[in-house]
């Protein structure tokens, strides 16, 4: 507790009056979080629903178990990636039949980077000028959208012309490269919200900007969808990618989502030409031909159980609004901000304290907070052992994630005590929390 109890009083009366003004409170009996936990994390991985679980058992025991093959017709399994998709489209701002559900980010990033260098080269051939080498990237992306360019790059480039180049720049050199390089540039590759420190591109902006330069943009909505207002249609988007185990609540694993704009797709022209994605699959071919809609995306045999599990988890979202998620996200992250600072305002100052590594305001990030201490890895462990699930980002980062559906402010009062009081009592340099050697 705050050596001053009127502050303790003052937070919690405070706390108390924020749940009984949130709309959204009441979604947090949806979900089965554990006893005792104060769960900050659901920024990487989203809790377990009842509705999820019902979802589970019921397409394991009756679909599966009972109905066995037929449930790709009696369950209408065949259609999951589109139905998926067509839910994640209305949180994200796409018109119907431009998302699909499959695969994983990285590998949908293979898929529509390739698709979008062979629409750039025939751009480029229409026009006769000299294709376009360059993806540009953000150097802080996360780094398996930096990997799959680089893979991508290996392959291309075996031949003796370099055909994609990576070029990674300081996020805030974004504008100015587009202008010098714009040229050269055939991809520009984002992560809307940084996994890191929160920060968010300007989706709009960046993409008109790119267009006027002749860049095809792809934006990674990792960090965004289900929590940050989009509308990838209306800004024009060209593609994206993005994944459903954070903010969709979808589980450990489920499989991401890919966009491609309405009128990108007749042209359209993906690697990764598995049965699923041919226009007549069931009429097993020998030549591919690729279906016309977004189901060209597809590759092989999407993963049901879990596309299911996902499926349920969407319809939570059915009646709630993304603009009031992000209200109350961006409540909850000004909220736990205000008590960490003002808790330890009321106490002498700490000779190793807690550094914002992330913008002061919490409207200006994605729906998390980020602190910066040498031992922020220990920190998270000394947390987590006192039901305070956060998590840790190399070299030296506490990331802290604000989940809208099952959080409540006192929530954060309660993990704004402990945390304060972990790095003031310096309970983390106990030996078991400064070992290395967990995922987090
Ligand atoms: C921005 C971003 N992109 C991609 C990924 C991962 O992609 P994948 O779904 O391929 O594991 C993550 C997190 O794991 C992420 O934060
Ligand atoms: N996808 C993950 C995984 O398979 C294991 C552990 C963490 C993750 C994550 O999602 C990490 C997350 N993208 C991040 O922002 O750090």
């Amino acid at each position: 507790m705050p050596s001053n109890h009127k502050l303790a009083a003052d937070l919690l009366a405070k706390a108390k009056k924020l749940n009984q003004e949130d709309p959204l409170a009441s979604f947090k009996s949806e979900f089965l979080l554990p006893q005792n936990v104060i769960y900050v994390d659901g920024n990487s991985l989203g809790p377990l629903s009842k509705a999820a679980k019902n979802r589970a058992v019921e397409v394991v025991e009756q679909q599966w178990g009972n109905s066995l093959i037929s449930s790709w017709n009696v369950h209408d399994w065949i259609n999951l990636p589109t139905t998926v998709g067509n839910k994640i489209a209305k949180l994200i701002g796409a018109a119907p039949n431009t998302v699909i559900c499959c695969d994983s980010i990285s590998v949908n990033l293979f898929k529509l980077l390739s698709a979008a260098l062979l629409l750039s080269a025939k751009q480029a051939a229409d026009d006769k000028t000299d294709a376009r080498t360059l993806i540009l990237s953000q150097k802080d992306n996360f780094p398996t959208d930096l990997y799959m360019v680089q893979g991508l790059g290996q392959l291309l480039n075996s031949g003796t012309q370099t055909k994609l180049e990576l070029m990674s720049v300081d996020s805030k050199d974004i504008t100015r490269s587009i202008e010098e390089h714009g040229h050269r540039i055939a991809v520009l590759m984002l992560t809307h919200v940084n996994f890191r420190n929160g920060d968010i591109h300007d989706l709009q902006a960046l993409t008109e900007l790119a267009h006027a330069k002749g860049i095809l943009v792809l934006w990674d909505l990792a960090h965004s969808a289900g929590v940050l207002p989009l509308a990838l249609e209306e800004c024009e988007v060209d593609f994206a990618v993005g994944c459903t185990y954070k903010y969709l609540n979808g589980g450990p694993g489920a499989p991401g989502f890919a966009y491609v704009a309405e009128r990108l797709l007749p042209d359209l022209q993906q690697p990764l030409s598995g049965w699923l994605g041919h226009k007549k699959p069931f009429d097993f071919e020998h030549d591919y031909e690729k279906a016309a809609g977004i189901e060209q995306l597809l590759c092989g045999t999407p993963s049901i159980i879990s596309m299911s599990v996902l499926d349920a988890a969407l319809d939570m979202f059915e009646t709630i609004s993304v603009s009031d998620l992000r209200a109350k996200s961006i409540a909850l992250n000004d909220f736990f901000q205000s008590c960490v600072e003002q808790i330890n305002a009321s106490y002498s100052p700490s000779d190793s304290p807690l550094v914002l590594a992330c913008n002061e305001q919490a409207q200006m990030r994605g729906s998390q907070i980020s602190y910066k201490h040498p031992h922020a890895y220990a920190i998270c462990q000394a947390l987590i052992s006192e039901g305070v699930i956060s998590d840790f980002r190399s070299p030296d980062i506490l990331r802290i994630g604000f989940s809208p559906l099952f959080l409540h402010f006192t929530d954060m009062l309660n993990a704004a005590l402990i945390l304060t009081s972990i790095v003031r009592t310096k309970r983390y340099t106990q030996p078991q929390f400064l070992i290395k050697n967990k995922v987090t």
